[in-house]
Parts: structure tokens; C-alpha cells; sequence
């Protein structure tokens, strides 16, 4: 049997976002449902969410699209492999953990480190300060790490891959329906590659100590990780992959 899919730029996002992250050590192999229209309309201004938005607004943005507070938390896993270049263009390409090409645990170690490394030129709206030179923060990403809703499975996440990155995949089933119904598309997820193990354990980037994590969990304790030996860990953007070609332009 053969089935004729629609050509469609929603296509094509779903499918380089699912088959992207598996080169990244530690991801899941996401689920990949084929079949969408060709949806030619932008979206509308503001639908976005905002990283200079207060932790309440960021909620209601993502419960207006069906998404609960654990759901939004779940769908900022992906941080863990990102970066930014335009809440503050002055310091291009910094990502938001030491380990943006690994799909690990980092960020949300890293994320409750205290802010330590003020960026040179300051900090921008949707920037909070980072625990590392050459690192980034994001402002929604700091204070959903701390918020009494959200504090307990952000640090649930923090030494435990497996579970994280299982989450990461429900959210992601559940976000890739959005506006659809499930029976009208193709499960094309086999021609999704297998995936690859993140190899090292969670630890604490050289230079911190137990004493810098602003553990925000009433419940729970913050796991003990151990710290890489030597000086303190600074990120050197220019030496992650894709960025050599930019610095060089
Ligand atoms: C509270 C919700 C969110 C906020 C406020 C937020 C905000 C941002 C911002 C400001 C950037 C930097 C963009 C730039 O300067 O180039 C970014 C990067 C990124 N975000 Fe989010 N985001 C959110 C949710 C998500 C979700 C749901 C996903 C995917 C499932 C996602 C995936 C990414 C990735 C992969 C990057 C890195 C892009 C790159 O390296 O070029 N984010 N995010
Ligand atoms: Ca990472």
C-alpha cells in the first residue's frame, strides 16, 4: 500500500525537529505523525510565549493552547539543547546549559545554580544572570525553575534521564496533535533513527559546589552530584558545533 502525504511546511518543522534531536546524545526517538494540510497563515502577534513574562502569564499562555504548568515544564526540556542570539545579540550563540549538544540533565542543574556571571553590556529584558561566563539565562526559564507550581518537577528532572526524557516525548505526542485529530494522520515514526545514550552522569560544572544550587523544592532534597575537577567551567560558544561557520562570517 502506498499513501500520498501532503507536502506542507508543518511537515517538514515536525520532521527535522524529530529526526534533529536525535543527534543529539540522550534524546528520544519522538513519535512522528505524517498527514498535516498546507497551512499558509501566519500566526497571529503575542502568541508566543513571552521569556520576559511572569511565571502566571506563561502558565495562562499554555493553558490557552491546553497545556497545564507540568506540561510547560515538560516542553522546556528541549532547553537543554538550545540557545539563544536575539534576547541579547551582544552575546550571540550562548547556550543555556555547558552541554547544548547533549540531550542530558544540565539545565535543570544549571538553571538553579545562583547567577554568578553578568553578561558584559548587562542584562536584557527575558535574560537573568547566568552561574557561568559565557553562558545564558533565560528570565521564564529562572523563575519557572523557582515557582512553588513548577519548583518540584523541574528538580524531579535534574538526575533522572530516563524519566525526562520519556516526559519529553508524551509532551511532545501531545503538542505535535495540537489542531488535529490523531485518526487523521500516519504514524510515520519508523523512519524516525534510533537513538544514542548521553554517556556522562549528572554532575556540577567545575568550580560550583552544592552551596551554589538554589534548591526551590520544599518536598524533596536536591540530589548530591559532585562537582568536575579544576577551574571554573566558562562556556565557549564559538567552539560549539554550527557556530565555527558563524564566527567566521
Ligand atoms: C515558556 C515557554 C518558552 C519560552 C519563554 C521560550 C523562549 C525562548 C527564547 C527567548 C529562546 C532564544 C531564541 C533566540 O534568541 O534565538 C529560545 C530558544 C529555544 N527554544 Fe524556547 N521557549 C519556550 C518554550 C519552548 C518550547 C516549547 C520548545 C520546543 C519544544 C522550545 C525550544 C527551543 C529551542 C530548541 C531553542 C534554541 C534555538 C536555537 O538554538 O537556535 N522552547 N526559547
Ligand atoms: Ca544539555
Amino acid at each position: 500500500m502506498s499513501i500520498v502525504l501532503p507536502d506542507s511546511w508543518s511537515f517538514s518543522i515536525q520532521f527535522a525537529a524529530a529526526v534533529g534531536i536525535t543527534d543529539c546524545p540522550g534524546a528520544p526517538r519522538l513519535e512522528f505523525l505524517a498527514g498535516r494540510d498546507k497551512e499558509t497563515q501566519p500566526s497571529p502577534e503575542g502568541l508566543l510565549p513571552d521569556a520576559a513574562a511572569s511565571v502566571d502569564v506563561l502558565i495562562e499562555r499554555h493553558a490557552d493552547a491546553g497545556f497545564s504548568a507540568s506540561d510547560m515544564v515538560d516542553l522546556l526540556i528541549s532547553h537543554t539543547i538550545g540557545g539563544q542570539e536575539h534576547v541579547n545579540p551582544s552575546t550571540p550563540n550562548t547556550p543555556f546549559d555547558t552541554t547544548p549538544t547533549a540531550f542530558d540533565t544540565q539545565f535543570f542543574i544549571e538553571t538553579l545554580l545562583n547567577g554568578t556571571s553578568p553578561p558584559f553590556g548587562g542584562v536584557q529584558p527575558g535574560e537573568a544572570i547566568p552561574p557561568l561566563n559565557g553562558a545564558f539565562r533565560l528570565a521564564s526559564d529562572h523563575l519557572i525553575a523557582r515557582d512553588s507550581r513548577t519548583a518540584c518537577l523541574w528538580q524531579s528532572y535534574a538526575n533522572d534521564q530516563e524519566l525526562m526524557r520519556q516526559r519529553f516525548r508524551a509532551v511532545m505526542s501531545k503538542m505535535a496533535i495540537l489542531g488535529h485529530n490523531r485518526d487523521d494522520l500516519v504514524d510515520c515514526s519508523e523512519v524516525i533513527p534510533e537513538v544514542r545514550e548521553v554517556k556522562k552522569k549528572p554532575f556540577l560544572p567545575a568550580g560550583k559546589t552544592m552551596d551554589h544550587i538554589e534548591a526551590s523544592c520544599p518536598d524533596t532534597p536536591f540530589p548530591t552530584l559532585t562537582a568536575d575537577p579544576g577551574r571554573e567551567t566558562a562556556v565557549h560558544p564559538e567552539k560549539l558545533p554550527g557556530n565555527a561557520t558563524k564566527a567566521a562570517l
